[in-house]
């Protein structure tokens, strides 16, 4: 399936203007920015991950995964207990989404350029480094399964933008995933929204003009961002298709776009 970006109404224009109408200079002082604000500490880690990919050893999310309190910003994150509190530092990407939607697959993958599955659901939290062309974005997935979704609500306000992952074939839980996306949505009237209607390979997955429809898009506010890609991750280690490219870049435009 061509893949491709959907936007709407006037969210549509504006998002579209905003990347466009932005020179290079203007935006590379925003990352440049964000990079004083103590970024430095995401690239080394995304440097270690790297690293540990190559070595064929557990991949940085699978190693960052973890219960309780994220600490993505300590040199040592291990495992802790409740209580479960909104990181403090840098804002965050948000990844959301049903469990089993393709989230952490798409990290992976968004991070090497390269398909990469996940093996194991996420149990907390799951922060990611990627590096793009003049960029770097950290982004925090937290696990879609039933006592991990009690806290997407608080992080919003943390969050950069939010992207939520839905399973396209999965019919019967999209009204699930509607729901959480409009309790989050109204949560939070502004946050720009990234929707990935995810494995589009699989032979029942719905168009995106379906998703459009089943997650209720046209209500999620006239005064957000709004972009909903059809994207799929197939064989692990072939080359990301190039709607996820196109999400990425996307993704690092908005990312460096908010103040
Ligand atoms: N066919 C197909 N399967 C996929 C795709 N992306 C991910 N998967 C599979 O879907 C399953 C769930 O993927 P995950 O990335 O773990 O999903 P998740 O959203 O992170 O799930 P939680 O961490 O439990 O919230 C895995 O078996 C993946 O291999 C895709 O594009 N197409
Ligand atoms: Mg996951």
């Amino acid at each position: 399936v061509e893949m491709e970006n959907m936007k709407k109404g006037k969210a549509k224009e504006v998002a579209k203007e905003k990347i466009k109408g932005k020179g290079k200079e203007e935006r590379r002082k925003v990352v440049e920015k964000g990079k004083e604000k103590g970024k430095e500490d995401c690239r080394r880690k995304d440097k270690e991950q790297e690293k540990k990919k190559v070595q064929g050893k557990e991949t940085a999310s699978e190693k960052k995964q973890f219960k309780g309190k994220p600490e993505i910003e300590k040199s040592s994150s291990t495992s802790t207990a409740i209580p479960l509190e909104p990181p403090e530092k840098n804002k965050q990407i948000l990844v959301l989404g049903l469990d089993g939607a393709g989230k952490t697959s798409i990290l992976h993958s968004l991070a090497l350029n390269r398909v990469q599955h996940s093996k194991e659901p996420t149990q907390g939290f799951n922060a990611v480094c990627i590096d793009t062309e003049d960029n770097q974005m950290e982004f925090l997935e937290i696990g879609g399964s039933e006592p991990f979704r009690s806290s997407w609500e608080m992080y919003l306000s943390k969050g950069l933008l939010l992207i939520f992952v839905v399973d396209s074939a999965d019919h019967n839980r999209l009204p699930e995933a509607k729901k959480y996306l409009h309790q989050l949505t109204e949560a939070n009237p502004i946050l720009p929204l990234v929707v990935f209607a995810h494995k589009q390979d699989l032979e029942a997955a719905y168009h995106i003009t379906d998703i459009h429809e089943a997650l209720g898009l046209s209500e999620v506010g006239n005064d957000r961002k709004l972009f909903l890609f059809g994207t799929q991750v197939t064989t692990n280690g072939s080359e990301i298709p190039s709607t996820m490219q196109d999400a990425k870049d996307l993704i690092a435009h908005l990312a460096a776009d908010v103040p």
